[in-house]
């Protein structure tokens, strides 16, 4: 890719302080048949894309897995034998016990199931940043949710020394929603190849939006759409602001072998000053507020014959950015459609051309499906 990933070439910047925040798993297995060893799962999340699980759960592909917990920020319900209900979503907002970790890891135990996962589908750093003691426990965890891996290096490497004692991170969904980006990435370090730069698109939504994004509707109106179709963070600042961005880059790199701190990667965000210290229901009233100045970073781009995207990249020397550039209609990243995301890696036998990786990487049912991969590759 070319120099308008350059820092000159970063434009609409309305922000710089963010603070940015696995791992193991190959591909997805089989369904098993009936006889074959039983996975417990407690589920911790039910919203889009915890919901989205919860579907895939009463399909054949999951005929293997028990499920004998899920939880809500509020409330839980354990059975060690099984939760089927369909409705336990539903169920969820109205009945169940307190939250309590300890009530769910109990479940996980009782059944006596040969093999215990925990699946965060949460955006939860309070519940990520548990993980690590629940590997050290004999649990495996299969994970959307980044905090932890792509929060600050002490929790990325209170992982790495609790996955050095067992256990198994399931982290496909935390990258591309499950596009097979980690897992390429570590077959090609395990044959002695190395990361060099990686650049491109790493946010579904974003990409979302700026694939759509040509001045007749307003930039706030396509955002509550991208939100509506779960694409979003829970809280869309954290897409806007780039911090999720951040996060997969942190996760992508450390995978690769650099150490990189939070602090280490320059996030040039979208959210103006006044809206960020707001709460979420606050600053989805006041969306419009991006429009305007949207609209002329828009029309400046298109001025220059360019379109905005919002790119992530990691040079050679281990220094990071993510932001909204300008980049001409021939780049790589202005052909992309829907919520496709874009990794191109440069490693030393990959190094004439990049190898990318390329396709949808936000929504319900491909995250689900990447986490439902994970769990079923642990057996
Ligand atoms: N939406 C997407 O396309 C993708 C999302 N992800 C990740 O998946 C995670 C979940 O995203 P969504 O489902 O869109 O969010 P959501 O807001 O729809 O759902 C979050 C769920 O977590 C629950 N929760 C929050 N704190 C909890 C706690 N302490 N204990 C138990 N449950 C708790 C909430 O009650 C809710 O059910 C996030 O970490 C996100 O980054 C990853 C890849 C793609
Ligand atoms: N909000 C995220 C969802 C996947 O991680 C994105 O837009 O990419």
């Amino acid at each position: 890719m070319s120099a308008v990933l350059d820092v000159e070439a970063t434009v609409g910047a309305t922000s710089v302080a963010t603070v940015p925040r696995a791992v193991i798993a190959t591909e997805v297995a089989p369904a098993k048949a009936s006889g074959a060893p039983t996975i417990a799962v407690v589920l911790l999340g039910t919203g889009v894309v915890g919901g989205a699980l919860l579907k895939l759960l009463n399909t054949p592909a999951a005929a293997s897995l028990r499920l004998v917990g899920a939880a809500n920020s509020r409330r839980q319900q354990t059975d060690p034998v099984s939760l089927a209900s369909r409705s336990l979503r539903e169920q969820l907002n109205h009945q169940g016990d307190a939250r309590d970790n300890a009530g769910l890891l109990a479940a996980l135990d009782a059944g006596g199931a040969a093999v215990r996962v925990i699946v965060d589908a949460t955006a939860s750093a309070p519940l990520a940043s548990r993980h690590a003691e629940w590997l050290a426990r004999g649990y495996h965890v299969v994970t959307a949710n980044k905090a932890l891996a792509g929060g600050e290096l002490t929790g990325w490497r209170a992982l790495q020394a609790a996955l050095a004692h067992g256990g198994c991170y399931g982290d496909a969904a935390t990258v591309g929603a499950g596009l097979p980006v980690l897992s390429t990435l570590r077959r090609l370090r395990s044959c002695g190849d190395s990361l060099l730069t990686l650049e491109g698109v790493f946010s579904g939504s974003l990409s979302w939006l700026f694939n759509q994004y040509d001045g007749s509707r307003p930039f706030s109106a396509l955002l509550r759409e991208a939100r509506q179709l779960g694409y979003t963070e829970p809280d869309p600042r954290s897409d806007l602001s780039g911090e999720d961005v951040a996060r997969k880059l942190l996760i992508i790199a450390r995978s690769a072998g650099f150490s990189l701190g939070t602090d280490e990667v320059d996030v040039q965000g979208l959210v103006p000053e006044a809206l960020r210290a707001l709460d979420t229901e606050s600053f989805l009233a006041r969306l419009e507020e991006l429009d305007e100045p949207l609209a002329k970073l828009h029309a400046d781009a298109k001025s220059r014959g360019c379109v905005l995207r919002f790119l992530a990249r990691l040079n050679q020397r281990g220094r990071a950015r993510v932001g909204l550039v300008e980049v001409p209609l021939t780049h790589p990243a202005a052909r992309l459609y829907g919520t496709d995301n874009q990794f191109a890696l440069t490693t030393t036998r990959y190094n004439t051309q990049p190898l990318v990786i390329q396709g949808p990487g936000a929504g319900p049912e491909v995250t689900a499906q990447a986490l439902l991969g994970d769990v079923l590759a642990l057996v």
